[in-house]
């Protein structure tokens, strides 16, 4: 059997450069994970994929992202082995906190430990690359900087240390409902992704923070003004704000954890949204042994 940690992602930027011929965005993000995670466990069991879920309404069938993980690896490995996958959600639903994508990209590294495939790192991320553009990260985790559809990824210096209050109002966005609807000219600030990298180089904090920016909030704002509320009273106490990927969930940044549970307890008296306190994470996976934890 095997537990492993599945975080969450925050995007620190987020850039659209184009449409692609294959309906995709050309994409430019810096991603980063955060603590909030979901527990999957893997144990082996004779026959199939069994998949079940402490969240109701979350689908066991092969439309779930965890499911589609192990059924790939089958596939494409001709492995006859069954799994059964119990998955925690702590990571709230079509939040844009990449919760389904980390519960594949989770299986994917813990069926190539219990199942002993010999995939690298590298590889794993291929295959993750088919289920969805996100877990690709999600495999490696950490702070990096993400290009093509969001599959293509180079290793960026770690985020310092920081907390991330995340609170997510009660609507669910879709995320291709929210490419659909990108339109360049709604956009008034597009990310400077160089400074930041600039930034993370230096690990200076401030330079991070002051530069925030997803240009999917031109979609999900309007639509969803309960976002733009959540934005302006976590600046108004004193945290860097930001959208994360197509939303609807906005994190605030700010480095000091006292100052994060303060804003996390002022946000739960003023609007209805689901609200955790995470702190930034370095690299994800089995190289540090952190989230493989076998039983
Ligand atoms: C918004 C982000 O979460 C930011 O990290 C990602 O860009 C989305 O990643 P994801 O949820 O893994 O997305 P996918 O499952 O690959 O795609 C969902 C849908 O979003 C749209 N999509 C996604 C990624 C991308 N670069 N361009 C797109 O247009 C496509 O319509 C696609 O059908
Ligand atoms: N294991 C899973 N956990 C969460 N959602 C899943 C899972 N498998 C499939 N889904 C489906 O995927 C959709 C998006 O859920 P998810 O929580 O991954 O969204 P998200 O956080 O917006 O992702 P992203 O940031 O990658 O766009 C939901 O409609 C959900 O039913």
């Amino acid at each position: 059997m095997l537990k492993i940690e599945a975080h969450a992602k925050i995007n620190l930027a987020l850039d659209v450069l184009g449409k692609r011929s294959d309906g995709y965005h050309q994409v430019e993000m810096i991603m980063q994970s955060v603590s909030l995670a979901d527990t999957v466990t893997l144990t082996e069991v004779p026959g199939d994929i069994k998949v079940t879920a402490s969240e109701a309404r979350l689908p066991c069938n092969s439309d779930n992202l965890a499911y589609r993980a192990a059924a790939l690896l089958r596939d494409t490995l001709h492995i006859d082995k069954g799994v059964a996958i119990h998955l925690e959600k702590r990571i709230p639903i079509a939040a844009g906190l990449a919760g389904g994508s980390s519960d594949a990209a989770a299986v994917l590294k813990g069926l190539n430990q219990l199942w002993q495939l010999g995939l690298s790192m590298d590889e794993l991320m291929r295959l993750g690359a088919k289920l969805g553009s996100d877990v690709p990260f999600c495999v490696s985790g950490g702070t990096m900087r993400a290009y093509g559809r969001g599959e293509l990824l180079e290793p960026l210096p770690a985020m310092p240390k920081a907390f991330v209050v995340l609170a997510k109002p009660f609507v669910g966005v879709s995320t291709a409902w929210v490419y659909r609807n990108y339109r360049p000219a709604q956009v008034k600030q597009r990310p400077d992704i160089p400074a930041m990298i600039a930034s993370l180089g230096k690990g200076e904090y401030d330079g991070i923070a002051s530069r925030l920016c997803n240009v999917l909030e031109s979609v999900t704002i309007p639509a969803y003004p309960a976002v733009a509320q959540i934005k302006k009273l976590m600046s108004d106490y004193g945290a860097a704000s930001l959208m994360s990927g197509s939303g609807p969930t906005v994190f605030g940044l700010v480095a000091d954890r006292v100052q994060a549970e303060k804003i996390a307890v002022q946000l739960k008296q003023e609007v209805k949204a689901q609200v955790y306190v995470a702190e930034t994470v370095t690299k994800v996976g089995e190289e540090d042994g952190e989230a493989l934890i076998a039983d």
